[in-house]
């Protein structure tokens, strides 16, 4: 198990390019299943979730060449179907959320798949419910058996339907759209995620010949087609990593451009840092964060405290709501973070109280802060990262701190960021991996 070891408090300067997107390539990835033909993905982050899934494709009999580290040309010619019972693939499955979505492209192209007990960050209850009543509803038949931890899912016929989520669950749609690109018929669905992953995701599909409409909107309405063919994808930039390395340069006083965002796929996102009084330049497809003496969080219009909650998109993505939360401890006046769709995602907080911070844990859900201006520094702290983005969250607190932090249990920090102590002591921070 390795740590960072943080010296904090040293202002950062410089450009950095965000990595390709953890949760898009996990959709993309598994996409691949669907065409005997070759896929040709860049833009592929070099981080733990999806270099296991890489390593899992492989595993299942898919032919991987990887000419550089961002690129892979996979084909799915001859898939070991039966792979996906197995004890390894439990054990590796287990490891990352983004596995789940291997059922609906199996279920599409060899009418069957298994779903194990996926793995991702433990941040509360994750529930498939979505993904396993919606593939029902396009015929196929599920059981699960217990000794085992598994869903067995059994196509038969897919036929199209019409389906209305229960939650516009992002997994979830992904996984049903592969599933119904190649059922018998129409399939619609209603309350569909549509954030920038969905849309990429289905304009891949169409470009390999699936029939899609309402790309974009959380109505989709799907022709089933009987073949895929092969295409080539490239991956957006991560824009929680884009978020993270905005509230870093927030928080830790810092002038920082951040690279080929593709600001027109961000939504809201730098609204809400700008909600918080931080500066942002958009040059181009570039963000430049110029150093900013103090952030000055704004009320609402009536003057009332601001509330920042997470909404399926285009609202808020709750996956940046532990970086705004931290940025917040050093603004001047007061916000609460309303975490509605995960219930354990805010309790890291305590550490950050322990290094001087000021909230209010309300509830599981809502935590209250109160800037401190930068009146007084947060003290550096030994730590252990619980989730991924808290990982990144409690790493900004510790570069802006004075002293010396460890920051435990990095490899949540790895599964989501590529290189993060190279490229951030690149930009001048004083982080070293122990
Ligand atoms: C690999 C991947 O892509 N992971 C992302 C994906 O996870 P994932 O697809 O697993 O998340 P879901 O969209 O299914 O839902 C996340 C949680 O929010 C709850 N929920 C969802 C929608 C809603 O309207 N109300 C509600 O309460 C769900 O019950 C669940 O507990 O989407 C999440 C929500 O953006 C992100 O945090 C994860 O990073
Ligand atoms: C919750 C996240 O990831 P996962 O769904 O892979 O656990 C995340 O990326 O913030």
């Amino acid at each position: 198990m390795h740590s960072f070891e943080v010296i904090g408090g040293k202002k950062l300067t410089g450009e950095i390019i965000p990595q390709g997107a953890k949760n898009e390539a996990l959709q993309i990835i598994s996409a691949v299943l669907l065409t005997p033909e070759k896929m040709t993905i860049s833009n592929i982050p070099d981080i733990l979730d999806v270099n296991l899934l890489i390593d899992l494709l492989g595993e299942m009999g898919v032919k991987i060449d990887r000419p550089q580290r961002d690129t892979c040309i996979f084909q799915a010619d001859d898939v070991d179907v039966d792979y996906l019972r197995s004890e390894a693939y439990r054990q590796k499955s287990g490891r990352l959320r983004g596995s789940v979505m291997l059922a609906g492209p199996m279920l599409a192209r060899y009418r069957k798949g298994f779903i194990s007990k996926p793995g991702g960050d433990k941040i509360g209850r994750r529930r498939l419910d979505t993904h396993i009543i919606g593939f029902e509803k396009l015929g196929v038949r599920f059981h699960y058996q217990q000794e085992e931890g598994l869903f067995h899912l059994d196509a038969g016929n897919m036929k199209g339907s019409f389906l209305l989520l229960d939650e516009p669950s992002v997994t979830g749609t992904a996984n049903i759209v592969m599933a119904a690109v190649m059922a018998e018929g129409t399939t619609t669905i209603y309350n569909a995620a549509c954030e920038p992953y969905i849309q990429q995701l289905c304009k891949m599909l169409t470009r390999m010949g699936a029939q899609i409409r309402g790309i974009g909107s959380n109505l989709l309405v799907i022709e089933g087609v009987g073949y895929l063919g092969g295409t080539q994808h490239r991956m957006l930039p991560d824009m929680i990593e884009i978020g993270s390395f905005i509230g870093l340069a927030a928080m830790t006083q810092s002038d920082i451009t951040i690279k080929n965002t593709s600001v027109d796929n961000l939504g809201i996102i730098p609204d809400k840092f700008r909600q918080l009084g931080i500066q942002l330049q958009l040059e181009g497809d570039d963000i430049h964060v110029p150093e900013q003496d103090v952030y000055e969080i704004q009320n609402f219009l009536d003057g009332s405290v601001l509330t920042i909650y997470d909404h399926p998109w285009p609202g808020f993505t709750p996956d940046l709501l532990s970086i705004v939360l931290v940025v917040a401890t050093q603004a001047r006046g007061s916000v609460l973070i309303h975490q509605k769709m995960f219930e354990s995602r805010l309790f890291f907080v305590d550490k950050l109280i322990d290094m001087g911070a000021q909230i209010i844990l309300c509830d599981p859900h809502r935590a209250a802060v109160i800037g401190l201006a930068r009146e007084q520094r947060l003290r550096g702290i030994t730590m252990s990262s619980p989730d991924i983005r808290a990982g990144v969250a409690l790493l900004i607190a510790a570069l802006s701190a004075e002293g010396r932090s460890i920051i435990q249990n990095i490899e949540q920090i790895d599964r989501g960021y590529q290189n993060i102590d190279d490229r951030l002591r690149k930009l001048g921070a004083q982080i070293f991996r122990i």
